[in-house]
């Protein structure tokens, strides 16, 4: 049984405001994508991975995982136009290639400190319930809205959990959730987890972690720099 990482770095990053699509920004002379690629390389349980790349950055994406030595780099594949079709490319391509029972960790290629503890929880969730969605609580009192302007109604926050990636499946299972969504009609569902949900399915969770930051905006930039920095000060203790 193999375990691939499937990284999404289809999207060009409009919210970052920046004309480089935010997975090849540079931060502390590296892209952010070769940090997220160097999380799932180093992992002992990660046998290949795969990339679902925004067109025209895929000869770049090759030569810096060539510069930074990614050696399980194997497919790069073209995105789609939103996020469910992006990962349909990727796990449709991947059909090609592994068997039904392999697992495929989707990953947002811009979530750089994804740990190793949340890969290894997120390949033995998926070996135990058939799929796990990484999560962490959520700690902050929620508000509902209808208009953004105002609330009258809050949401108990124990019932609540925040998603992550990576989201583990077996492949030939997320497979056929997206064939069934797009007979379904459903075409723009925001992550793999809210596609197992309006296709009427359960999912199970993995832990996360707040330090596995997804770089949503240039705060997040900032955020990502502290966070490098602190880890960075934590080896020279070891
Ligand atoms: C998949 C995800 O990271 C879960 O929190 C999130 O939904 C991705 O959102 P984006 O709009 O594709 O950045």
């Amino acid at each position: 049984m193999a375990n691939i990482a499937l990284l999404i770095a289809g999207g060009s990053g409009n919210r970052m405001h920046q004309d480089i699509p935010k997975q090849f920004l540079t931060v502390n002379e590296k892209p952010v994508i070769i940090y997220t690629l160097e999380a799932f390389e180093k992992h002992p349980e990660i046998g290949s991975i795969a990339v679902v790349c925004i067109d025209g950055w895929e000869q770049v994406l090759w030569a810096y995982a060539k510069q930074f030595n990614i050696t399980k780099l194997k497919y790069v594949f073209s995105g789609g136009e939103n996020g469910q079709a992006s990962i349909r490319n990727g796990v449709y391509e991947l059909e090609k290639q592994f068997k039904e029972n392999d697992i495929v960790l989707i990953h947002d290629a811009i979530r750089p400190l994804v740990s190793a503890e949340i890969i290894s929880d997120c390949i033995s969730k998926t070996i135990q319930y058939g799929n796990a969605i990484t999560v962490i609580p959520c700690a902050e009192a929620m508000m509902q809205t209808e208009n953004g302007v105002m609330a009258d109604k809050s949401y108990p926050r124990d019932r609540l959990k925040r998603t992550q990636t990576p989201q583990g499946f077996y492949l030939g299972q997320i497979c056929e959730l997206h064939r069934k969504a797009l007979k379904a009609g459903i075409t723009n569902s925001v992550a793999s987890c809210t596609l197992m949900i309006e296709m009427g399915q359960q999912v199970y969770f993995s832990a996360g972690s707040e330090k596995n930051i997804k770089l949503t905006t240039v705060e997040d930039i900032d955020i990502f720099k502290a966070l490098l920095a602190a880890k960075r000060s934590e080896w020279l203790k070891d």
